[in-house]
């Protein structure tokens, strides 16, 4: 069986200027010492405008914090006012990109197809996509959750081939959870990552299944991770608000010494 390396991803949406942003990096590789990152691999997704000022702290201090963007433009240049190429996300060091949250389906229009085109654009560039997929609350509440979801993740995956899956980062986000304080029990999380999983076993095999990183997203907290890392199929974590806080990210990273 693959080890899998846990992933903690810090989404800090729209808050954060470049100067906090370092000050943030900085508080945050200050906390954690070189055992939480041989235990997790740590990263944080600022704004675009932060990419730069983040890439320079990150590279010229050799800190063992990753970082990414949160979206990208399924186009690798050319007249698209107002959007980030994945080109130009590589050229900045980054090794990750969130595609497909929920946010961007909701406020932006993104559809399966767009998602699609943008975890092909993320791969054209060496970016690690992490892909988000999950339900609304209407849809939980009719039980219809996981068709939701796998549906979600077959549509962002047309004609990715094995290879490429491989290195894919799978995020459960249930929508009803996301800002909400409501957060999915550790079974919640653990039924749907595991769907999640056999689904890709399916769409690939079971090598490419057992290697690809299946997170949790949704009012992740220090006094909750303990509950949700310990189900075998969840990964790891996407956080949100809780990612803006050095000190509660920090806590959140190390989630083996938080209460279960
Ligand atoms: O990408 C992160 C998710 O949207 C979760 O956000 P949250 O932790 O603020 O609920």
């Amino acid at each position: 069986m693959t080890t899998r390396k846990p992933l903690i991803a810090g989404n800090w949406k729209m808050n954060l200027n470049h100067f906090e942003a370092i000050a943030l990096v900085q508080k945050l590789a200050f906390a954690l010492n070189d055992k939480d990152f041989d235990k997790a691999e740590i990263a944080v997704l600022p704004p675009f405008t932060d990419l730069r000022s983040v890439q320079t702290l990150v590279q010229g201090d050799k800190l063992r914090i990753a970082y990414g963007a949160q979206d990208l433009s399924q186009h690798d240049g050319g007249a698209y006012t107002g959007e980030v190429s994945g080109a130009m996300l590589a050229k900045l060091g980054c090794t990750y990109v969130v595609v497909g949250h929920s946010e961007r389906r909701q406020h932006h229009g993104e559809d399966d197809d767009l998602v699609n085109a943008k975890v092909h654009a993320a791969h054209r560039h060496s970016l690690t996509p992490i892909l988000c997929v999950g339900e609304g609350l209407a849809v939980r509440q009719e039980g219809g959750h996981i068709a939701y979801s796998l549906g979600q993740l077959d549509g962002a995956l047309r004609k990715v081939g094995p290879e490429q899956a491989k290195s894919i980062v799978v995020a459960y986000e249930p929508v009803w959870a996301i800002g909400t304080g409501e957060v999915a029990t550790p079974e919640d999380a653990q039924e749907v990552c595991g769907a999640l999983r056999v689904r890709l076993a399916e769409l690939y095999d079971a090598e490419v299944a057992s290697g690809v990183r299946i997170l949790y997203g949704g009012s992740v907290k220090s006094g909750n991770i303990a509950g949700i890392m310990v189900q075998p199929d969840v990964d790891g974590a996407l956080v949100g608000g809780a990612s803006i806080d050095a000190g509660e990210f920090a806590k959140i990273c190390r989630f083996s010494d938080m209460p279960g």
